[in-house]
């Protein structure tokens, strides 16, 4: 507790000086000022968030957080539990989709078991077990608040540890075999919304059964309660492990000024509870692409972050975010290699 505590502290407003320099020199910048559009808005963020007129974003890393779900039990997935434990350890094997792309967007994937329900031994996977799957949130709580705390801690130790090897950027992914139902629940529970609204197919559950899983989602809600205004409470009742690491991710970039990308839906809900817990934690996310899957659009909406990317991905692991990357890196490559209106001897 004592950690998420102090981190929690460290969350700052956005440098507004350093904002204010970077728009003037992004408008100065041979172009019609705003016709970089999102380039241009992101240098600026990028600016706030670090202090740096010049920012880099050189240094990048994708956190894939890993655990399983005891709703599984209540049959709202087509796929067996057992492709979350293959593919966390595939994370660090470097086949996956967010391998793939990360191998060619030049960022790290760093894997960490969070809560996968069998033990892990891979290496270069990040062995970080809170608990081995969440209990059967249909039931009762997910987890306790301990536990949820825990796995907090663990999101903000492995950001941390990246920061501390010098990555300037981060971004979330996860991977955990049903974890839209949650993900579902929380925004739900945090937009108010009506959980048939909010509940899509996932990893391709049949949509004429949606109905039923959404009503797995209303049930999980009815029988837990959770408090809205408290993102803990949410997270414990209704959440997920990785969930919460990714949350954990988010705080511990706003702590430390370091920007971090949002993947698809499971990071947009994961996004929801680190900013429910701290509403600054908001300026530090940088969107990342618009999911297919059904509540992505309420999330990102509920956010206020508004994605970059219309690719009608619905993968997750952090394939999006790491999409992005690419697209932020070049923001800084506009900033940096451009010349002024006035280098170029043109007076306006
Ligand atoms: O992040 C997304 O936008 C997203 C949308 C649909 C599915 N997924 C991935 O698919 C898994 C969850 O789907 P499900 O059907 O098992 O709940 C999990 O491993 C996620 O990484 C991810
Ligand atoms: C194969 C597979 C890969 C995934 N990656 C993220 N979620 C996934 C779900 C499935 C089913």
């Amino acid at each position: 507790m004592i950690l998420l505590k102090e981190t929690i502290k460290r969350i700052g407003e956005l440098d507004s000086k350093a904002m204010e320099k970077a728009k003037e020199r992004v408008d100065n910048l041979i172009k019609p000022p705003g016709s970089l559009g999102r380039l241009e808005e992101i240098v600026i963020q990028l600016a706030g968030i670090t202090g740096e007129i010049y920012p880099k974003v050189d240094k990048k890393a994708v956190i894939v957080m890993a655990a399983d779900h005891g709703v599984f039990e209540e049959g709202v997935v087509v796929f067996p539990q057992e492709v979350t434990e293959i593919q966390t350890k595939n994370m660090a094997r470097g086949v996956t989709g967010v391998c793939a792309l990360a191998k060619y967007v030049g960022a790290d994937v760093v894997p960490v078991d969070i809560g996968v329900k069998v033990d892990i031994n891979e290496p270069g996977v990040i062995n970080k077990k809170v608990k081995y799957g969440t209990d059967n949130m249909a039931k009762g709580p997910a987890m306790s608040r301990e536990e949820a705390i825990r796995a907090l801690e663990v999101g903000i130790e492995v950001a941390e540890e990246q920061i501390k090897k010098g990555k300037n950027i981060l971004a979330t992914g996860e991977m955990g075999i049903c974890n839209t139902t949650p993900s579902a629940a929380i925004v739900s529970v945090i937009g108010g919304y009506d959980p048939f609204e909010v509940t899509g197919i996932g990893a391709n559950f049949p949509v004429d059964k949606l109905k039923y899983k959404a009503g797995v989602v209303k049930r999980a809600i009815e029988v837990n309660s959770p408090n809205p205004k408290d993102g803990i409470d949410v997270l414990a009742k209704v959440g997920g492990l990785e969930i919460a690491g990714m949350a954990g991710v988010m705080l511990a970039g706003a702590a430390n000024r370091i920007p971090v990308v949002v993947d698809g839906f499971i990071s947009s809900a994961a996004a929801l509870i680190a900013c429910t817990i701290e509403p600054k934690t908001k300026n530090f996310l940088i969107p990342s692409h618009a999911s297919k899957e059904k509540g992505a659009i309420y999330a990102s909406e509920l956010l206020g972050l508004k994605p970059m990317l219309y690719m009608d991905m619905r993968l997750g692991e952090g394939t999006g975010a790491v999409l992005a990357l690419s697209l932020i890196e070049s923001a800084t490559y506009m900033n940096n290699e451009m010349i002024t209106f006035a280098e170029a001897g043109i007076s306006v």
